[in-house]
């Protein structure tokens, strides 16, 4: 093991600040924030609109460097890394869902989470099937095994969700970055994708954040933490 890995957590902000430029001053949107997901477990991050929660998801994704602090994902520390390196990652150790899906409308279900993989570019002999098997095998665990050959037209808002989720996890990544995944969808099926969400998270062990407005979101919760102003604080019930 390499002296830059760390075995305990698979996702850790500590002492996270970042800034951005406001006028002739800079405004804090995270002020010496500290989070440790474990493998396996879904934190929900809940707080009012502004309170910093989509920067959060932003420096944990690597997306933006902060101005201070670590970020260490899947036991590597990020700090060091070139951007190659944080795309690579991202690739391999990070799965992202947006509030909107973002389907590419010409492929059907199973070919959107194909591409993921190709993207990833870890080509081997035999690999497009076992690509496509990989696929089939995470629509049928999100509940999609009949809708493998559909294209997004044809797809409920809350498959579409679902088809986004499958997608995410298709690199297997161990961190599991989530934004408002029900901000689209009626409360029963925001509830469902909520449980779906938990129930991989446990499954795959991947270390999961939750942004998110949906009580049913705090329910389904390791772990609940409350954002005000760039800071975490115990948010449970907070929402
Ligand atoms: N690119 C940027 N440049 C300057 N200021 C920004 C930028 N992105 C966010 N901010 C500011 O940083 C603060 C935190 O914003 P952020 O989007 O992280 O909050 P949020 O909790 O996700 O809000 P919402 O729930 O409305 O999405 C806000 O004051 C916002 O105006």
């Amino acid at each position: 093991m390499s002296s830059g890995r760390l075995l305990s957590s698979s996702l850790l902000l500590a002492d996270v600040t970042l800034t951005y430029p406001d006028g002739a001053g800079r405004l804090t949107a995270l002020d010496g924030v500290g989070l440790d997901v474990p493998g396996g477990t879904l934190t929900a991050v809940v707080g009012p609109s502004g309170s910093g929660k989509s920067s959060l998801l932003a420096v944990a994704a690597t997306l933006v460097t902060p101005d201070r602090g670590r970020v260490v994902v899947d036991g590597v520390e990020t700090a060091a890394l070139s951007r190659a390196e944080k795309a690579e990652l991202r690739r391999r150790r990070l799965g992202i869902v947006f509030q909107q899906p973002n389907l590419l409308a010409s492929l059907t279900a199973s070919e959107q989470l194909e591409l993921m993989a190709h993207v990833d570019g870890r080509r081997r002999r035999g690999a497009a099937g076992r690509v496509r098997e990989r696929a089939r095998e995470l629509l049928a665990a999100v509940g999609l095994a009949g809708e493998a050959g559909r294209r997004p037209h044809q797809l409920s808002g809350g498959q579409r969700q679902r088809v986004g989720i499958a997608r995410a996890l298709m690199n297997g990544p161990a961190v599991l970055l989530v934004d408002e995944p029900t901000s689209a969808l009626d409360h029963e099926r925001g509830a469902a994708v909520l449980e779906l969400l938990a129930g991989l998270t446990r499954e795959r062990g991947t270390a999961t954040v939750l942004v998110t407005h949906d009580r049913a979101g705090l329910a389904v919760a390791d772990r609940v933490v409350g954002m005000v102003d760039g800071r975490l604080g115990a948010g449970a019930g907070a929402a």
